[in-house]
């Protein structure tokens, strides 16, 4: 596992811009699931509007670790704020997004999306592979969409599973733990400070850190690595090297 600290989350978001150009131009296709809620925003915007060059989008395809379950053009939609802070501005084949529709019926969505995965993607001991796993995490240590209160789903054998939001109730199709860490690479995105606490749980596993989903992921390649601000990082004890 590898933790990378950056003073803020402007600072974050270019460097993992360079970070995903260096990854993507390693192969092709290069198959990436994204992550949703607000922190992907700044990184989706800084890397289309100061990178995108950089970056053959013919060769890139992009699904999503999770998906709330709604129209595509809902607020709450993470396709919606992925098109608005990045598909708008790339040009990227239409052909090369994989959206998660669950706004239909969550649970043949999860089953659909779930074959689609083992139909697209390359297979390493037996199972779908992601080449890059982008993930975010809540302040409750929840990732995707797999919550502390659902952690059984973490383990589930599907690919996919529908899950549901602990307060609003909102249902979502999320990846499930057998695919997030079968990916060649996982990364998560985690700034401010609202984050932080979490942070040290997981990161030093503290006392009772399994029982936050993020925990949990650990990519069989050992290849992790945690994008962080200061603000997130601030109560880690990180050896200066
Ligand atoms: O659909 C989602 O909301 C995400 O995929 C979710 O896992 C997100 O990454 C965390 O909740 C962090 O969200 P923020 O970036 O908004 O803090």
């Amino acid at each position: 596992m590898e933790i990378k600290v950056y003073q803020n989350k402007e600072k974050v978001a270019e460097e993992f811009s360079k970070y995903f150009i260096e990854k993507s131009s390693t192969k092709s296709p290069f198959h990436v699931a994204l992550s949703g809620g607000s922190t992907p925003k700044i990184v989706f915007d800084v890397l289309a509007e100061k990178f995108s060059d950089k970056v053959d989008w013919n060769l890139i395809h992009f699904y999503w670790g999770d998906e709330r379950c709604v129209a595509p053009d809902d607020d709450e939609s993470n396709y919606k704020m992925t098109v608005e802070h990045l598909l708008s501005k790339i040009n990227i084949p239409e052909k090369n997004i994989h959206r998660i529709k669950g706004e239909e019926n969550p649970k043949e969505e999860a089953k659909r999306y779930g074959e689609l995965l083992e139909d697209l993607l390359p297979k390493e001991l037996g199972l779908p592979q992601f080449d890059l796993v982008i993930l975010g995490m809540g302040d409750d240590g929840h990732t995707a969409s797999i919550f502390p209160h659902e952690l059984k789903l973490w383990v589930s054998p599907d690919n996919c599973e529908v899950a549901m939001h602990p307060e609003s109730g909102q249902l979502r199709v999320s990846l499930t733990g057998r695919i997030i860490n079968n990916a060649k690479t996982v990364t998560f995105l985690v700034t401010g400070e609202s984050k932080a606490e979490k942070v040290k749980v997981i990161i030093d596993r503290e006392e009772d850190y399994l029982d936050y989903p993020a925990s949990h992921v650990s990519p069989k390649t050992k290849d992790l690595v945690w994008f962080l601000d200061a603000a997130a990082a601030k109560l880690l004890t990180l050896d200066q090297s």
